[in-house]
This record gives C-alpha cells, structure tokens and sequence, in this order.
C-alpha cells in the first residue's frame, strides 16, 4: 500500500526534491513553508502550521503537525452495514467520476460482492456510453435510458433491480453540469428523494469526486454540492499526474470530511483507500533521513 501511495505521489515528491536536494534530521521552518507551498497546500494552512512549530522542526514535529489537520469527527460510513448498499457518485464533469465507479465496481467485486451501476448522467449521451462501456468491460449489469430521460427513473430501476436480485453494491451516476446550476440542483435532490422512495434510507453514501490536478480550488466546488445534497466523503482522483499533493491537506482542513479513497492512474485498479498516516509518512520520507 505504502509503495502505491509513493507512486501516486511522484510529481509530489519531485517538487519537494526540488526544494530540499537531500534529505535532512532537521529542517527550518523557511523548508518546510517552501516544501508546503511547492506541493499546493492553502497558505492560510501552511501559516497555521507553522505558528506552533520551533525554528528547526523534527520528523516527529512535522509529523504531529501535519497529522493534526485530519483530527476532525467525521462519520465514516460501512458499506457493509447496509444491504443493498446505495451509492451515489457526484462531481464536474472531467473530474473523474466515470473512472472512479468503475474502479469502485471492480474493488467490489474483488471484495466477493456484486455489483449494478445506474448510469444517471442523462444529460451527455457519452456518459451513458461510456458508462456502458465499462460495464461491459467489467461484467457488471447496468440500468441506463436514453440521453434526456429523467435521471431519478434510472435510479429507481437500479435499485429496484438490485433488490429484486439481491445485488450487493449499487453505484449511481449523476451529471455534473446542466443548463443552469439551478436544474442541477434540482436534479440531484430529486435522484436522492427518489433512491429514498426505492430503499428507505438510500443513498446510503453521496460520494464527491474531486480532481486532484486543480489542487485547492477543489474546495468551492465541494462547498456547492455539499450545499445541494449534503456530502458524504471524497475521492480524490489524478493524483499521480500532478504535484499538487499537498492540496489533499487544504481540502481535509477545510471540508473535514471523510476522505475514502485516492484515484493514482486510469485503470479500474488505480484505487487506493486513503489513510492520513500513509499519506504524511509518505511526504515525510522526502524530507528527512530515515530514523
Ligand atoms: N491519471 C489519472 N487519470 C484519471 C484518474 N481518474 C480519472 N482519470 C482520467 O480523467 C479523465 C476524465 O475521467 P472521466 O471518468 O471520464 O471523468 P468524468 O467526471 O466522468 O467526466 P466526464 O466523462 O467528462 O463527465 C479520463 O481520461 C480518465 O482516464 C486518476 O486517478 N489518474
């Protein structure tokens, strides 16, 4: 798990080499402002951090520093705990939400449980296509209409047919942009309304699905769905191809939200579960000789 999380961070850790040359026992607080800014993490952040840290900081100083800003409650939801398990996977297009469902399903199945997709982005005619595609690819039933038909149907079908089956795992998608920001609005509210007339208490999880590559400004954009339909945890996607890794910091601080997987490549198993402690060793091991 260790090596894929510092696969994942490549560009990352490339852009702290840049700053810091060699690895260090110690370094100034002025490396670590550098290193923290280099990898995109919020100013507002790195000025916080640095408030309760001395002049030449430890690993374990860093560390205890950068492990507190994922010290927040949150309700980590099980998937296990429900039968069928409702899913609902929110995002901007290009995001990354179509890869990550596949990813999901196959990390589902993998886990022995099976899997139908709901392909709720009836707005783009390529969604459900693609959608599709991966679907077959997978060999996992999908519920899909044609482009234009109302989303909340497919919703219902899917988990009508999840429970008539006895499916596991049900994995909505939702379309990232209408015509006005309002309709989308609208729109998701009425897919959660209808999952809840189809299975009480779905969607169990409304996962949002954040680009990792536009680092901070991710935030706003959670902020706005969060407001819509309220949010239940994040995957982060792309964070292999950018050096913006410091921006998972930024968006733990500022949503204080649970975190459940980061995405680190295209194919369905470029999934990893995310785990604070991985994540800061994993920065930490670029900075400071090994103990
Ligand atoms: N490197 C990398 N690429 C990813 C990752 N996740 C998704 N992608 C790529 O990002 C692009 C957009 O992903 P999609 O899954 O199509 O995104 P979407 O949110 O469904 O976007 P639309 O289809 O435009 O709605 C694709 O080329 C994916 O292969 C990831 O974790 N790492």
């Amino acid at each position: 798990m260790f090596g894929f999380l510092k696969k994942a961070f490549g560009k990352t850790n490339e852009a702290i080499r840049e700053v810091l040359p060699e690895k260090k026992t110690k370094i100034s607080k002025e490396e670590f402002e550098e290193i923290l800014l280099e990898a995109d993490v919020d100013y507002e952040l790195i000025e916080r951090l640095l408030e309760s840290l001395p002049e030449t900081i430890t690993r374990i100083q860093a560390y205890n520093s950068l492990i507190s800003v994922f010290q927040y409650r949150a309700e980590w939801i099980d998937p296990n705990a429900y039968h069928p398990f409702v899913e609902m996977i929110i995002g901007v297009n290009g995001a990354g939400k179509t890869t990550t469902i596949a990813k999901l399903a196959r990390r589902y199945q993998k886990e022995g449980k099976s899997v139908i997709l709901g392909a709720g982005d009836t707005f783009r005619a390529a969604a459900i296509e693609q959608l599709s595609r991966w679907a077959e690819k997978l060999q996992v039933p999908i519920v899909a209409t044609r482009q234009g038909h109302d989303p909340s149907a497919v919703v219902f079908d899917t988990i009508r047919s999840a429970l008539a089956k006895g499916v596991d795992r049900v994995i909505i998608d939702t379309a990232g942009r209408l015509h006005t920001q309002t309709n989308l609005a609208e729109e998701l509210k009425k897919m959660v309304r209808v999952a809840d007339k189809a299975l009480p208490g779905a969607p169990h999880r409304k996962m949002l699905i954040l680009d990792g590559t536009q680092g901070s400004s991710t935030v706003n954009q959670a902020k706005a769905f969060d407001a819509m339909i309220g949010i239940d945890g994040i995957i982060i996607t792309k964070l292999d191809g950018t050096a913006k890794g410091g921006s998972v910091l930024s968006i733990a601080d500022q949503l204080k939200m649970p975190i459940y997987f980061i995405g680190t490549g295209e194919q369905p198993e470029d999934l990893i579960p995310f785990k604070a402690n991985e994540y800061v060793n994993t920065i930490l091991d670029e900075i400071f000789v090994p103990a």
